[in-house]
């Protein structure tokens, strides 16, 4: 009866709360077994020693007990024949681990690779020891040897304040990175699907951008080393294919938002539900004018697998065509979070495309495939995600003591 309840407790929390109960009744046991024994204190440090050789079994028998009963998200069986070996590097990150969590609950065997460099390991914590999965701490700009029947290639920043942080990294990433899955993939014959953007299209002087279109973007701007950077990228793809028979995938991905996007991102969607939800002003750059179609992730996600399992090996575009100026965008994250907070113009961000609007006729005709969750729901989930988000942040705070600047004679160091 005991051991039923206490089942039906523990497959009701998950981890963390675990390891909360874990401590909490850790405290419980030791207070309860010091008020009782208060009275009875006559036989010493002996005793003493006793309980806490006590307290330590109870504690390793409870975690044994814990790690057996681990609750994971439920998992498909596949087959032997079904079942694949799957790669997603920056499997961590925001779009990564969405397409972890699918494939993993599909049945698939999952490695995520990633350096951490944007991407978190609390994104994927939840499958942490299931068999089917391994996280690898790994940079795709060093080669990566192992087994597998599909690459997902999506290691690279993608905000333009990540990308533009470290522009010889981003560059590093996209091109060296690529080279080394692309290697991988041929050496394991591997299909590869290659996270592209629609950042391809640069500011684009066609709209709504179809896959045909050459794209109109500024070589050596800010942008250039994720632009440029992702356009090698799939010249890499297709030159694999051609010499050496590498089966490739492109996808163009639109822009995307949801939950597990970063606190610090500083893409539109997180900047503005941060800013709403903290009454702060909404920072449009330019006159708020410029255009952007926005699809929720697991739209995303469903259409990269739909890729990757397709027979389509020139690029297609993934995104919701339903196109807004950024400053409707704002108006509509106020009014969904119920902000007071002010709409505040700052100056416009270095060629920053004017209008963007994919053209899905492609993947709806060959992938069957098109987005299905409307704007407003996609943001409330979104907006849900950022507030408990900042609730976890608060309660989380680590404040350091300031410390009085040590001031050095001599040259200042620059690492
Ligand atoms: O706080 C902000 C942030 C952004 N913006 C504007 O909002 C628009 C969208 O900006 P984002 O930074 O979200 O994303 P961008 O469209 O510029 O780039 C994105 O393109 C597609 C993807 O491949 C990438 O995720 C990203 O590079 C831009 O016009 C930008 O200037 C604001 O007005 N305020």
């Amino acid at each position: 009866m005991v051991s039923k309840a206490l089942l039906r407790l523990v497959s009701a929390v998950n981890r963390r709360r675990m390891k909360l109960l874990l401590g909490i009744a850790l405290l419980a046991y030791v207070a309860c077994d010091f008020l009782l024994n208060r009275s009875i204190q006559e036989n010493g440090e002996l005793k003493i020693e006793s309980k806490i050789e006590e307290v330590g079994s109870l504690s390793c028998i409870l975690l044994l007990f814990f790690s057996f009963t681990q609750k994971y998200p439920p998992v498909k069986f596949l087959s032997e024949k079904d079942r694949k070996r799957i790669l997603i590097t920056g499997g961590a990150g925001f779009v990564g681990s969405h397409l972890t969590d699918k494939l993993m609950m599909d049945g698939h065997e999952v490695t995520v690779v990633d350096n951490f460099f944007t991407g978190r390991k609390r994104n994927v914590e939840h499958w942490i020891g299931h068999e089917n999965f391994e996280l690898i701490n790994h940079d795709v700009v060093e080669p990566l040897y192992i087994e597998v029947d599909q690459i997902y290639h999506l290691a690279s920043p993608a905000s333009p304040p990540n990308y533009m942080y470290n522009p010889i990294k981003t560059l590093k990433t996209n091109t060296i990175g690529t080279l080394n899955m692309l290697g991988l993939a041929k050496r394991v014959g591997a299909r590869l699907l290659l996270a592209s953007t629609s950042e391809v299209y640069g500011d684009p002087e066609v709209h709504p951008q179809s896959e045909d279109y050459w794209g109109h973007v500024n070589p050596i701007g800010p942008r250039a080393c994720y632009d440029e950077g992702k356009r090698v990228a799939e010249t890499m793809c297709y030159a694999y294919m051609k010499q050496e028979g590498v089966e490739v995938r492109v996808a163009r991905i639109f822009n995307t938002f949801g939950p597990r996007m970063h606190m610090n991102d500083g893409r539109v969607v997180s900047n503005f539900i941060l800013q709403a939800l903290q009454g702060e002003p909404l920072t449009v750059y330019g006159s708020g004018s410029q255009t952007r179609a926005f699809q929720y992730v697991s739209d995303l996600v469903n259409g990269l697998v739909a890729l990757m399992n397709s027979n389509v090996s020139s690029p297609v575009n993934l995104g919701n065509p339903e196109e807004h100026t950024i400053l409707e965008f704002a108006q509509l994250i106020k009014s969904l979070v119920g902000s007071g907070s002010e709409i505040q113009f700052l100056s416009e961000a270095q060629d920053d495309p004017q209008k963007r609007k994919p053209d899905i006729r492609k993947a709806k005709m060959m992938l069957a495939w098109e987005p299905v969750v409307p704007l407003e729901e996609g943001l409330n989930k979104a907006i849900h995600y950022f507030r408990k988000e900042l609730e976890y942040q608060a309660n989380n705070q680590y404040i350091p003591k300031p410390k009085p600047a040590r001031i050095k004679k001599g040259r200042t160091r620059h690492n």
